[in-house]
C-alpha cells in the first residue's frame, strides 16, 4: 500500500508518514494533490499536516478535506524541532514552508533581521534550494544536514513545545466508527443568533469533550463558515450518534461529513 505525503524526502510530513506507512512512500508538492490522489484512488493512504501548536491550522489541508470524500484513519502527533540549514553564514534569503517561517518568526527577526523570507512548498524543498545556492538558507529537521549543508542553529522555533498533528487519510471505504477520537466537518449553510451554541450544545449535553473547533470560510459568501470539529469519542457510541443527529437537523440546509474515528499515535 503506497502512502503519499508532502515532499520531497525529509519533510516533517515524511517523518509522520513513516510511522503509518507499511510499504512505499510517494511524494507530491501540495496538500491538495495528496487529498485528491487518495480520493481518486491513485494512492491507498495519505498523510497531511493539520494543526501546529504555535501557528495553528494548516488551512490548505482543512479546505482540501472539506472538498473531498476521504476518511481520517489515524492521528499522528510529532514534536517539531527546527534547524537553520545553509552552506555557510553568507545567505540573504531563508526559504521554507510558511508554517516553519511563522514558527521561527521571532528567532529570524532577532538574529537575521536583514534576511528575506520566502515561502516554498515544504521545508525540504527550501532545504534543496539551500543545497544548490549559498545565498539561501532553509529551515527544517536537522537530519536534512550533510552533503554541503551545515546546521547553523538548532531548536530555533519560538516556543520549546512545538508539535504538529497530522491525519492519515484513506478512501471512504476505510472510514471506521471505532477509536477514541472522531472528526466531523459541518456546513450549516445558514446564520442566525445562537447557531454556534446549537452546534456545541449537543456535545456538551452528552459530556463529549471537543478537542478542536475551527471555522473556515465556505467561499460562498463573506461571513459564511464550514466548521471542523474533533471529538474525544467514537462514532460507534450512541451519545455521539445522538449528538450528530441533532446537528444534522439544524444543518439541513447544508451538510455534515463524518470523517471517521481513529486513535492517536505519538511519534518522536
Ligand atoms: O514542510 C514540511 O516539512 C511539512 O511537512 C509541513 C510542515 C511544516 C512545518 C511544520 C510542520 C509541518
Amino acid at each position: 500500500m503506497t502512502t503519499v505525503t508532502l515532499g520531497p524526502e525529509g519533510t516533517y510530513s515524511h517523518r509522520a508518514a513513516t510511522a503509518v506507512a507499511d510499504d512505499e512512500i510517494a511524494f507530491t508538492e501540495s496538500v491538495h494533490s495528496i487529498v485528491s490522489g487518495v480520493a481518486g484512488g491513485k494512492f491507498e493512504q495519505g498523510v497531511v499536516p493539520i494543526e501546529n501548536s504555535i501557528e495553528g491550522s494548516v488551512t490548505e489541508s482543512l479546505d482540501a478535506l472539506a472538498d473531498a470524500d476521504v476518511a481520517v484513519t489515524r492521528e499522528i502527533v510529532t514534536p517539531i524541532r527546527h534547524a537553520l540549514l545553509a552552506q555557510g553564514e553568507d545567505f540573504a534569503t531563508v526559504a521554507s514552508h510558511s508554517q516553519a517561517l511563522a514558527q521561527c518568526r521571532d528567532y529570524l527577526l532577532g538574529t537575521y533581521p536583514e534576511a528575506d523570507l520566502e515561502a516554498v512548498a515544504s521545508t525540504a524543498s527550501g532545504v534543496e534550494r539551500a543545497r544548490e545556492d549559498p545565498t539561501i538558507a532553509g529551515i527544517g529537521h536537522p537530519d536534512n544536514a550533510g552533503d554541503g549543508l551545515q546546521v547553523l542553529a538548532e531548536d530555533i522555533q519560538d516556543q520549546n513545545s512545538n508539535a504538529t498533528r497530522f491525519f492519515a487519510i484513506a478512501g471512504p471505504e476505510a472510514r471506521s466508527v471505532s477509536g477514541g477520537k472522531s472528526s466531523l466537518i459541518v456546513y450549516p449553510n445558514t446564520n442566525y443568533p445562537g447557531l454556534l451554541l446549537e452546534l456545541l450544545e449537543p456535545f456538551a449535553d452528552r459530556d463529549i469533550n471537543l478537542s478542536r473547533l475551527e471555522s473556515r470560510p465556505s467561499g460562498e459568501r463573506l461571513g459564511d463558515y464550514v466548521f471542523h470539529i474533533d471529538l474525544e469519542a467514537g462514532l460507534y457510541e450512541e451519545r455521539t450518534q445522538a449528538a450528530i443527529a441533532e446537528i444534522e437537523e439544524f444543518a439541513s440546509e447544508g451538510w455534515v461529513k463524518r470523517m471517521g474515528s481513529y486513535d492517536v499515535e505519538h511519534v518522536v
